[in-house]
């Protein structure tokens, strides 16, 4: 488990202090891999590289299984970094040597004899696809290979952590979805907890269980995954996932808001198995209240369906609010648009 306790980060430079991590506090469960999404300039790399103490803290602590980092001599802080692994967005390869020697490199620095360490990096590159490239230098490979070089080496020295920092920002989006997965089947067979930093909210839809929101130095909103796309607070969070999912309104629907008109025109959001539930004909059966279907999508987060659907309902303003108690007491979320 990682336990981050009123984190901070000041660089002073002329013009004054920049707080680049301002108090955080986080806790990540072990086997978790949870995303960190922000804007340019929200501190996510900052935030990274204190994770395995390449940035020394201006104050507060990490807690990595039961040891602050903080607190570590330099040799106990060496040994506790084998057991963070990070990845990049650049690969960050040795170019002069082959796939199969920079799999081996962090071995070769932990002092692991020559045999053991072929044996593990041939396993490693095997796990993750590369078995057949041992020999091959990394200008020889693609992106998603490099990258795949690059997590089969920072698996080298068995870590309990991986640190991703924006390790698909360079690839395809073939590539990153195959990255993402694998970073999955790594989870799933070591146990690992990944951390995994990105500005794009369609990875963190892809692979992460849970996600903080990062602005200006603070996490503004964090959830699991299935939570914060259903019901998104801050501003910022429902910006990333309207880059991803509908979620803004269209504007022929704004338009429409500004029309004078009977009724009332609500938004549901639906969750799971609650796509597939029958709600619009219960409404004109048992309330009779007409629902005109203005708007509808389905999408799909981590193979549970998620929809927003968006209906005019027309009828006596009693039954309209008593279909909008129903629909709420299913718990689906439903808003009232009216003053959108
Ligand atoms: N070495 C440094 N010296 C001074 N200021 C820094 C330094 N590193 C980062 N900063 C500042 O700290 C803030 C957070 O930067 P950081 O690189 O962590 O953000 P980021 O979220 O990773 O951004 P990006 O997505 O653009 O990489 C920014 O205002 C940045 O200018």
């Amino acid at each position: 488990m990682i336990k981050i306790k009123n984190l901070s980060k000041n660089y002073v430079v002329k013009q004054g202090i920049i707080k680049a991590i301002d108090g955080l506090n986080l806790e990540i469960e072990a086997g978790e891999i949870f995303g960190m999404i922000g804007p340019s300039g929200a501190g996510k790399s900052t935030l990274i590289r204190m994770l395995n103490l390449l940035e020394q803290p201006s104050s507060g602590s990490i807690n990595i299984n039961g040891t602050d980092l903080t607190e570590l001599s330099s040799s106990n802080l060496r040994a506790a970094r084998q057991k963070i692994g990070m990845i990049f967005q650049h690969f960050n390869l040795l170019t002069s040597r082959t796939v199969l020697k920079n799999v081996e490199f962090p071995l070769e620095i932990a002092g692991v004899k020559k045999n053991k360490r072929r044996k593990k990096a041939k396993k490693l590159l095997a796990l993750v696809g590369l078995a057949d490239r041992l020999d091959h230098y990394p200008a020889q490979l693609s992106g998603g290979q490099k990258q795949r070089v690059g997590i089969a080496r920072a698996l080298a020295n068995e870590p309990d952590v991986l640190l991703s920092d924006e390790a698909t920002s360079s690839l395809d989006p073939e590539s990153t979805k195959a990255t993402l997965e694998l970073l999955a089947k790594i989870r799933d067979e070591m146990n690992l907890t990944i951390i995994l930093i990105t500005h794009e909210m369609e990875v963190i839809k892809e692979v992460c269980d849970r996600v903080g929101v990062l602005e200006s130095g603070k996490i503004i909103e964090s959830g699991s995954i299935l939570d914060i796309f259903a019901n998104p607070q801050k501003d910022l969070t429902k910006k990333f996932i309207s880059s991803v999912i509908d979620f803004e309104l269209p504007q022929r629907i704004i338009k429409y808001l500004h029309q004078k008109r009977p009724g009332k025109l609500i938004r549901i959001s639906f969750l799971g198995e609650k796509t597939h539930a029958p709600y619009i004909s219960d409404l004109v059966k048992h309330y009779s209240v007409d629902a005109n279907i203005l708007y509808g999508n389905i999408d799909e987060i981590q193979a549970v369906p998620f929809g927003t659907l968006i209906l005019d309902l027309e009828g006596k303003l009693t039954k309209i609010e008593a279909s909008i108690d129903y629909l709420r007491s299913q718990d689906l979320r439903v808003e009232v648009l009216e003053d959108v």
